[in-house]
């Protein structure tokens, strides 16, 4: 059996959508446990550091860890910069060497800077000396016969981006072309992990035609 956990931090539930989303994606693969958990102000302690055992314990057994949070002024959120700080003594230990790592953020603006805190998130990974693993999709929305339908339509590599409409709730934002790209995501990771505990033959490369466009994305955005 391989495991996944999920840590991610979400402010108004838009990055818990697509925590969601990524959990059913890696839950896809057949053998595959995850943990779906949340960071919240709460955990955090006086010292300013994330600190909670039981959610500690779900992550340390696990395989594979994908992080999220939303970017906030161009940076990781707080709250979950808090949850960085407080792995200080796994760094120390490097408790998570090995581990396969990866991470997803949103935010408002197409941009919004959320390349800066991949960035953060893979420096973060490595510093634990974990294998990171990036989005694994070609990017869509670039040519004038894609839209924003499509999957990666952010067009990243480096992890997985989202974006939220600042006047819808979670229950549209992200929309469905993100949400899809996550659960892709999210597959990606937990074959991975399940190659990395099981070996080659429990795995094998998945493809997907550039610039496709899943049916059921359409209308999701008030297209046709
Ligand atoms: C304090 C704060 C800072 C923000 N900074 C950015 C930013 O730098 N770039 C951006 O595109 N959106 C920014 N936003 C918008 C959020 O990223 C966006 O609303 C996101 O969907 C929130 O995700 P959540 O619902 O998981 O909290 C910011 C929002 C807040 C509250």
């Amino acid at each position: 059996m391989t495991t996944v956990a999920i840590v991610y931090h979400t402010g108004t539930g838009d990055t818990g959508a697509l925590a969601e989303a990524i959990a059913k994606g890696a839950a896809s693969v057949e053998n595959v446990t995850v943990h779906l958990l949340q960071i919240t102000p709460q955990q955090i302690g006086e010292d300013g550091r994330w600190a909670d055992s039981e959610i500690l314990a779900k992550i340390d057994a696990s395989d594979a860890i994908i992080f999220g949070f939303p970017t906030w002024m161009g940076s990781v959120s707080s709250v979950f910069k808090a949850f960085m700080e407080g792995t200080f003594s796994l760094w120390f230990a490097q408790g998570w060497k090995d581990k396969i790592a990866g991470g997803f953020t949103n935010s408002a603006s197409q941009s919004g800077d959320k390349l800066s805190t991949l960035f953060q998130l893979s420096i973060f990974a490595n510093q634990l000396s974990m294998i990171w693993v990036g989005l694994g999709d070609p990017p869509g929305n670039n040519q004038s016969t894609h839209s924003v339908n499509d999957i990666n339509r952010l067009g990243t590599w480096l992890g997985m981006m989202s974006q939220s409409d600042g006047d819808r709730d979670a229950t549209q934002a992200p929309p469905m072309s993100d949400r899809i790209t996550g659960e892709r995501y999210g597959r990606r990771v937990a074959l991975v992990a399940k190659r990395w505990i099981e070996g080659p033959s429990a795995y094998q490369t998945e493809y997907i035609r550039e610039g496709a466009i899943p049916a059921d994305a359409r209308g999701w955005v008030g297209q046709s």
